[in-house]
């Protein structure tokens, strides 16, 4: 867990306000919806604003403009007629690879321009990016401006913000039934990861074939009535495959899970001969020719794009700072403004709502004790 920032501090003002918000349990799905999620987007630490025009803020852009206004507007003007939007699959070193409308792939420099507002964070461009380029030939281009983000995972380092890969539109979390058993521990990170990022969570639980479905029930019937989509599948025997691709159908993916779970073998499942471009990815990355924590988007044959990258694939909890956990998860939400103490973790103090929710059988104990572990700091 990172040390309190400013960045964070005004995150858990913004929390604060989210708190005293009375949310009725039928509103949480609602609220976690992108559109709504991205008026809390004074977690980001950049906001670059689009069509053709570039923000840049200094500090963090709040929605509510009480902070971040001090920052200098830069516009800069694109060219529509003679550029193409775009799409970076991957950034290595100066060059982004940028899918254009037709598929071809263009490597591309990027505008000097561009490159002098990149001081607050690593990359003024990342993988995910939509960006307005400029092809000089069919195969090379310069990136004039970037898309406002959304969906973004990142990381914190030397308290500047990474960002891994931006306009994620979902986040498969992929466990397995056994072989290895199931973590729902690990599901719940992996939730509030998704959630904190402003990505919609997908669970998914493989290797049904190793065991009676009706062994997942509780479960899966935990999660379902919390409002998260469940898939149980066997990439072995192809159950549940048809829905799954389905779900990934025109969407950019992110697929995390720990290791033998059968990410790749999913993937292979659901369209044949992902797997082999995404091993591909991984060697170049073990090797150490690339960057293991930028991620490279997969253009899936149909429409959209999968994102399968050793470095995030088992990503942690990187800036999420414990005070922020209770109000991640869905289900204690509802409760953390009816504790005596304002400032309750919700583990030792006395008349805690969320204990006593758990207490009257309302809030699920694993679920709770999930909770607990994740606020204490304690791995999965
Ligand atoms: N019984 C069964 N085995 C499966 C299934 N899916 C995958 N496996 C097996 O599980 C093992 C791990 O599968 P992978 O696809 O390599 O798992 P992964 O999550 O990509 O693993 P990492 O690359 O280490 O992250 C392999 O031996 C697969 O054959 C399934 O649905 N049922
Ligand atoms: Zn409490």
């Amino acid at each position: 867990m990172a040390k309190k920032g400013k960045g964070q501090q005004k995150r858990r003002v913004e929390f604060r306000k989210n708190r005293t918000q009375k949310v009725r349990q039928g509103d949480i799905t609602k609220r976690f919806n992108r559109d709504e999620f991205d008026v809390d987007k004074s977690v980001q630490h950049e906001r670059i604003s689009g069509k053709g025009e570039l923000t840049r803020k200094r500090t963090i852009v709040s929605q509510e403009g009480e902070d971040g206004d001090s920052g200098e507007n830069l516009s800069i003007h694109v060219d529509k007629e003679t550029c193409l939007a775009g799409r970076v699959l991957r950034v290595q070193g100066l060059i982004s690879e940028v899918e254009a409308p037709d598929k071809s792939v263009y490597q591309c420099a990027t505008r000097r321009l561009l490159k002098t507002m990149s001081t607050d964070s690593r990359h003024v461009v990342a993988a995910g990016d939509h960006v307005w380029f400029r092809p000089s030939g069919d195969t090379e281009g310069i990136i004039e401006s970037v898309e406002p983000r959304y969906g973004v995972l990142s990381r914190t380092s030397r308290s500047r913000q990474h960002i891994i890969v931006a306009n994620v539109d979902q986040l498969i979390i992929v466990g397995s039934a056994a072989e290895p058993g199931l973590k729902p521990n690990l599901i719940d990170r992996y939730l509030i990861t998704a959630e904190y990022s402003g990505i919609r969570p997908i669970i998914c639980i493989n290797k049904v074939d190793l065991l009676d479905p009706a062994q997942l029930q509780t479960i899966v019937g935990v999660y379902g009535s919390l409002g998260y989509e469940v898939h149980l599948v066997s990439a072995k025997e192809g159950i549940g495959i048809d829905r799954l691709r389905k779900a990934l159908h025109g969407k950019d993916t992110v697929l995390s899970g720990q290791s033998g779970v059968g990410k790749s073998s999913l993937l292979n499942a659901i369209e044949p001969g992902l797997n082999l471009r995404v091993n591909a990815v991984s060697r170049e990355n073990d090797k150490g020719k690339h960057t293991t924590t930028t991620a490279t988007l997969i253009p899936l044959a149909t429409a959209g794009h999968v994102i399968d990258t050793p470095g995030i694939r088992q990503f942690q909890l990187w800036d999420i700072i414990p005070e922020e956990v209770a109000g991640l998860f869905r289900d204690i939400r509802p409760f953390i403004n009816h504790c005596r103490f304002p400032n309750c973790t919700h583990t030792h103090e006395t008349d805690c709502a969320v204990k006593d929710a758990v207490a009257d059988g309302i809030l699920d104990t694993r679920r709770y004790e999930s909770y607990c572990q994740i606020f204490a700091g304690d791995s999965a």
